[in-house]
């Protein structure tokens, strides 16, 4: 499909620019430093200082909860640093560096409007063979595609944050150590709300009632918090406003409530917007399924970087939030009540303690 293979061009001149950006010279004895870091010395240990796979979240220091030891976890991999930090790099490095972030900016925004590109594709290829459906394998493609997007954007994000952005306190990187979960809920009640009220010309939207401890704060990528509150938010939202209709007088209140417990933070989001039936749960799932008629159009060319989420109309909303809850060893959970409503429980793992779930 034509969307497709837009997307993959995409990737190939990433690829391309990545692989022709210059190495740079190395000086022997820098070089030689190095490779010494992974050498052992006459005591057998290693000159550089060995980082575990899973070293301990710091955000949990002083607390005594330690994660159960999970199997294949067990230093797997090793990573060895110099224990100097005095070395002189070289000027030709720093400017090795300085272009390789700028050549991750400019592949980062390139691939911005993948997401969607790759919905319209989907789109088209709904169209071109009269499918209202994908199957299994182009649905599991599309997991792990989405997937490793997720894992390749947030090392690129880390990398350019790191080398370009002024260092903010609780930050390192686009890492927030302490992410207060209250205050990004709060965000993206208002955000839900206000698309909510403006695309059915709402006085008033739902209300969210939030019930959360105003200090409960972990180490997370906001982003992607406010990104899956967001959506299931909307979709709340959306199923109260077209169960009661846009004239009701008042709406049942969506419920979030946030608890915290030793291993996750668990976030449930229940309305009364009438449930879904049975057997279109597996489907909610699936990317392109949506119960709305006309799905939002793209232009052709649309390659806008911020683009503003309409009210539904992907069918990516849940299964895209639930790649993000995997990603850092959470989940997203929906149970319904067809003729009263839905409970979303999204799980965030507290402990940082999988590893990138890539297949
Ligand atoms: N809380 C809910 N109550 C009732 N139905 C829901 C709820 N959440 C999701 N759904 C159903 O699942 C479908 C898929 O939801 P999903 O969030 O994946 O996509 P969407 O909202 O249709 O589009 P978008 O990609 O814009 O989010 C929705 O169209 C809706 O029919």
């Amino acid at each position: 499909m034509p969307s497709i293979q837009k997307v993959r061009n995409w990737y190939a001149q990433s690829f391309e620019e990545l692989t022709e950006l210059p190495h740079p010279r190395i000086p022997n004895e820098l070089r030689e430093l190095l490779i010494n870091a992974q050498r052992k010395n006459s005591n057998g240990e290693r000159n550089g200082k060995m980082l575990l796979q899973n070293t301990e979240n710091p955000s949990l220091v002083g607390e005594d909860y330690r994660p159960i030891a999970r199997r294949n976890n067990v230093n797997s991999r090793r990573y060895f640093v110099l224990l100097d930090d005095n070395i002189k790099w070289s000027p030709e490095i720093y400017q090795y560096n300085k272009h390789f972030t700028k050549c991750l900016s400019i592949i980062k925004r390139r691939h911005d409007p993948v997401v969607t590109t790759v919905a319209q594709g989907i789109n088209e290829y709904k169209h071109s063979r009269q499918r209202m459906q994908i199957d299994s394998s182009i649905q599991s493609f599309l997991d792990r595609f989405y997937m490793s997007r997720i894992g390749i954007r947030m090392l690129i994000g880390q990398h350019i944050a790191l080398n370009e952005e002024p260092s903010r306190g609780n930050y390192v990187g686009i890492i927030c150590t302490k992410t207060n979960v209250r205050e990004l809920a709060q965000e993206a009640i208002e955000n839900a709300r206000f698309i909510c009220e403006d695309y059915y010309g709402l006085f008033d939207a739902p209300k969210v009632q939030l019930i959360c401890k105003p200090d409960l704060n972990f180490m997370y990528v906001p982003g992607h918090l406010s990104h899956m509150l967001f959506e299931t938010l909307k979709n709340s939202l959306r199923a109260v406003v077209e169960t009661h209709g846009s004239e009701a007088e008042r709406f049942p209140p969506v419920k979030l409530i946030i608890a915290e417990g030793k291993e996750d933070i668990t976030i449930k989001i229940s309305d009364e917007g009438g449930g879904i039936p049975r057997s279109a749960i597996p489907l909610v799932w699936t990317y392109m399924y949506t119960t709305v008629q006309s799905t939002p159009s793209l232009d052709p060319d649309f390659s806008k970087s911020d683009f503003k989420a309409p009210m539904a109309g992907f069918g990516y909303g849940l299964p895209l939030s639930r790649l993000y809850a995997r990603y850092f060893g959470g989940d997203l959970k929906l149970i319904s009540m067809e003729g009263y409503g839905t409970d979303v429980y999204l799980h965030l793992n507290r402990l940082s303690s999988t590893s990138e779930p890539l297949q």
